[in-house]
């Protein structure tokens, strides 16, 4: 896979968890559909080789990204392909977004084998997860829960599981389907019960902003709607000056054609069981900037509710 064949006319960069290999698999079939000649190079990322620490303690999201970015840097692949929530809210200059495709399912998931859902988990039961979005969530709907840590890929995270080290593990309802594994989800959670994070489902398609080649084809691959909800949902964790340390949900679905609600949710970084922060906004969103306006209101209502205080903690 990552030899180069001459006749590629591109190259996508990827990670080889089997997930992101689906993802950019994906991607390389509807651009072959396209007639273009379209191979993959496999990279090991950062994010990748650091399993023993939370995210939030070694850098952050961007720790999945940057590789990839070096290989378009170089010229070794010409698109990156990525889950748009692993993506931070600045790309780095010289970088863009050029496309968001249509979103799988944006829900979160509960998979346990022993149990049924949540609420039929045993006091004090033990769920697996590293996301302090997911962690604050839980921990508000159920305070006796203990939450321990779980990284690495998704084959990993359900082997810890399988293996008994946890009751339940939470991961997002997408790569679960993606990967044909929606059997083993017992419980989906609304998107009231655990608001999900920003750009959770959708894939975000990432180009060097000088290269311009792919891009009528990345046009025509593009979702406007999912565009225009995920924009409004990176544009509130960006008005709050965003990281992955911050425990942040935020999700907009369509409630009418031109129509975006947009739910958000801070909980707190070092004390999850403090009340969650909540905010829902409707607003007429027909374009991009109507889309990002309605997530900047939505970051200042939270700024409203005492924000602040959740988010400058020592
Ligand atoms: N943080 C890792 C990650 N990045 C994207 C997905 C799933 C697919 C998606 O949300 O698009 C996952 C796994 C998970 O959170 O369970």
């Amino acid at each position: 896979m990552r030899a180069m064949i001459q006749s590629e006319e591109f190259v996508i960069a990827t990670r080889e968890s089997r997930l992101a290999l689906w993802q950019a698999e994906h991607v390389q079939s509807l651009l072959q559909a396209r007639g273009l000649a379209v191979g993959l190079l496999g990279m090991t990322t950062r994010g990748d080789q650091i399993l023993d620490r939370t995210l939030s303690k070694v850098g952050g999201k961007g720790l999945f990204v940057k590789e990839l970015e070096t290989a378009l840097e170089e010229g070794r692949a010409h698109l990156a392909v990525h889950s748009l929530k692993d993506v931070p809210m600045e790309l780095p200059e010289g970088f863009c977004l050029a496309a968001v495709l249509e979103r799988e399912d944006p829900r979160d998931a509960l998979v346990c084998p022993r149990y049924d859902s949540l609420a039929s988990l045993p006091q004090g039961a033990c769920v697996g997860t590293s996301s302090l979005r997911r962690v604050t969530q839980l921990l508000n709907a159920r305070p006796d829960l203990r939450i321990e840590p779980l990284r690495g890929n998704l084959d990993t995270r359900l082997r810890k599981l399988d293996e008994g080290q946890y009751d339940a593990i939470v991961l997002a309802a997408a790569g679960l389907k993606r990967l044909g594994l929606a059997p083993r989800i017992r419980q989906y959670f609304s998107e009231d019960e655990m608001i999900p994070c920003a750009g959770q489902g959708a894939l975000g398609l990432e180009i060097r902003t000088d290269h311009q080649a792919l891009r009528p084809h990345l046009d025509a691959l593009a979702h406007g709607a999912t565009w225009l909800a995920v924009a409004a949902e990176r544009a509130v964790s960006r008005e709050l000056g965003g990281s992955c340390s911050m425990p942040l949900a935020a999700h907009a679905r369509w409630t009418d054609a031109d129509t975006l609600t947009l739910d958000a949710a801070l909980g707190h970084p070092t004390d999850p069981a403090r009340p969650l922060l909540r905010v829902r906004q409707i607003r007429v969103a027909a374009d991009l900037a109507a889309a990002e306006s309605l997530g900047r209101e939505t970051a200042h209502a939270l700024q409203a509710l005492g924000a602040a205080d959740y988010l400058h903690t020592p």
